[in-house]
């Protein structure tokens, strides 16, 4: 399917869909509690249907109210595949997960997933005495088995936090205590929310900042009620809608969330945008657009919305990290380019630096690449083009925010979908 963006002003207010992040280390962790979990205000997108299918697979029965879901783990099953459909976190947390059962393990999945490398799974599980095989050979499907033997691992976190995320929350369930060196961590701050939430369901984690991690083994996942915050990542291409094209206010959004892309809000204020609190209500209304200098080094989701904003700045805008894009649902700093390059902006690749000129975007047709952040970003650029912005392939908001395009359309965006090649731009 397509879509096609038009210049469109933007007024109201929505609230944004459930964090994925979060939701899925809330299924994680309620399944490996003793006893029902409540999840309130849970995330109802594609990735957080993957996580379900894991942890029913794992054995716990999971029931979804139209408010909550509640899991609760009676048995402990060993699956002999689990399918992780899209997501790398799914992939990467509950891969040291299912590690800890002895039995054989094969983990795949689908799409995007497929080209995404495994190597530092392999090389952190196998550090812990896990044995592991890679039929895929460096991709997809793997497979576990054996449990895990050794006590300390060096663990290489210059790939991204997922997989110390899914060590954290295995971990605390060995019999053993494990001390991590994890070196070069990037994406802080998801491991800061890790840690947060394995607090509520009652397991502790220690570190020395961010290099050794020591994890007490024996500890008790206690069953609880966990309330998913509205996700920062999905507000920030809504946030941008609104400092490009008017003013929109977010519903729910905590301002002290430990997600990571609450970050966009240092850039939309370098931006010159005009931001306004009321309680957990942000109104975001359209001021400045002057270029500005971010580091996304530790935030990497927020590229594309970002890249969206730039390309309607004064100047120049330069943001940093961009080796934090290549292994992502697409080789997103590459995509950016040739996507952003079909609507007649030249983004040029400086090392680690993105620079993006502003100016005003002409319009044309691009594809989403299968990238649910780049689908979203496009749209949002297309707000402010002088003519339509088509997107291919936009069903893929899926993977995080499936009603996106019918919420753009409520604060006032111009979408059109459609299912064949449009004659329009
Ligand atoms: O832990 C998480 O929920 C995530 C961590 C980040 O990945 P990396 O840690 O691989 O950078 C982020 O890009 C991803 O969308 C979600
Ligand atoms: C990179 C992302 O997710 P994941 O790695 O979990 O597939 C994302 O949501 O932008």
């Amino acid at each position: 399917m397509r879509v096609r963006i038009q210049n469109s002003n933007i007024k109201g207010s929505i609230t944004p869909p459930s964090s994925k992040s979060m939701m899925q280390r809330a299924l994680a962790a309620a399944a490996l509690a003793k006893g029902e979990s409540t999840i309130l205000n849970p995330c109802r997108c594609d990735d957080a249907t993957a996580a379900t299918g894991i942890v029913q697979k794992m054995g716990a029965q999971v029931i979804q109210d139209e408010t909550a879901i509640r899991v609760c783990r009676n048995e402990e099953k060993s699956p002999e595949q689990v399918i992780v459909g899209e997501s790398g976190l799914s992939l990467r947390m509950f891969s040291p997960i299912l590690a800890l059962n002895p039995e054989p393990v094969q983990i795949n999945g689908r799409g995007s997933i497929l080209k995404r490398p495994v190597h530092n799974i392999l090389e952190g599980l196998e550090a812990l005495g896990i044995e592991c095989k890679n039929p895929g050979k460096g991709l997809l499907p793997i497979q576990l088995e054996g449990g895990y033997k050794n006590n300390t691992a060096v663990i290489n976190g210059a790939l991204g936090s997922q997989f110390l995320t899914g060590l954290l929350m295995a971990l605390p369930c060995r019999k053993e205590d494990t001390t991590l060196e994890v070196t070069n961590l990037k994406s802080i701050p998801y491991i800061n929310m890790t840690i947060d939430l394995l607090k509520d369901f009652g397991i502790e984690i220690n570190h020395d900042n961010y290099k050794t991690f020591t994890i007490k083994g024996n500890q008790q996942y206690k069953a609880t009620d966990y309330t998913v915050e509205a996700d920062w990542s999905s507000a920030a291409p809504l946030l941008v809608a609104g400092a490009l094209k008017g003013k929109v206010t977010l519903e729910h959004l905590n301002p002290y969330s430990y997600q990571a892309d609450i970050a966009i809000l240092d850039a939309l204020k370098k931006c010159g945008t005009s931001l306004h609190w009321n309680g957990n209500s942000l109104t975001v209304e359209k001021k400045g657009l002057n270029a500005f200098e971010f580091d996304a080094t530790h935030c990497p989701d927020l590229f594309p919305p970002l890249v969206a904003l730039a390309v309607h700045c004064n100047g120049d805008t330069r943001i940093k990290g961009v080796h934090r894009l290549e292994h992502k649902e697409s080789n997103r700093g590459i995509v950016l380019q040739k996507e952003f390059g079909k609507l007649a902006v030249p983004i040029r690749i400086e090392g680690d630096e993105m620079v993006i000129p502003g100016g005003r975007l002409k319009g044309g047709i691009t594809n989403s690449n299968n990238d649910h952040r780049i689908a979203m970003a496009l749209a949002v650029a297309g707000l402010n083009s002088k003519q339509a912005v088509e997107i291919g392939d936009h069903d893929c908001v899926a993977k995080s925010y499936p009603d996106f395009f019918k919420d753009l359309r409520k604060i006032g965006g111009g979408v059109a979908e459609f299912y064949f090649k449009s004659q329009f731009v």
